[in-house]
């Protein structure tokens, strides 16, 4: 799958978004190994905190079906620059998939920033640490 159908894909997701309280669309694709598409958007909540964004929901869809082996994951928001993935969401995206992996952000005008998951968030807690530091 060509990099332009996965953010195609992401975009689709912007009108799914729950987005009451931030009216912050955000929408996600996540591309399997086998070339299947994992489709999220942002689900917010009254209790604040619970909101889940685009990019979890996206990876939590696939790893509840079953599905471990990711390709690459978009991500788009109405921004002006690529939109940044928060620290919670990087943190996911570094327990699953390879720090190598593409990350292919995205803002309102379809310009697309390719980075990785090692570039997003270097030095991370990786079920390897917590391995070597069990007692
Ligand atoms: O990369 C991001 C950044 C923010 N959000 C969501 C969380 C919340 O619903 C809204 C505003 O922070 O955007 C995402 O889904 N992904
Ligand atoms: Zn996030």
């Amino acid at each position: 799958m060509e990099k332009e159908q996965l953010v195609n894909a992401a975009q689709e997701m912007l009108s799914k978004a729950y987005v009451p309280y931030s009216k912050f669309p955000v929408g996600a694709a996540l591309l399997t190994k086998d070339g299947e598409v994992f489709q999220g958007c942002n689900i917010e909540n009254a209790s604040y905190p619970v909101t889940c964004c685009g990019e979890r929901v996206a990876i939590f869809k696939a790893v509840s079906q079953g599905v471990r082996d990711f390709e690459a994951l978009a991500v788009m928001a109405n921004t002006d620059r690529p939109v940044p993935p928060c620290g919670a969401c990087r943190q996911v995206m570094s327990e699953f998939f390879e720090p190598s992996m593409p990350v292919y952000i995205t803002n309102k005008d379809l310009e697309v920033k390719e980075t990785t998951v090692q570039e997003l968030l270097p030095f991370s807690f990786t079920p390897a640490d917590l391995e070597s530091g069990q007692s």
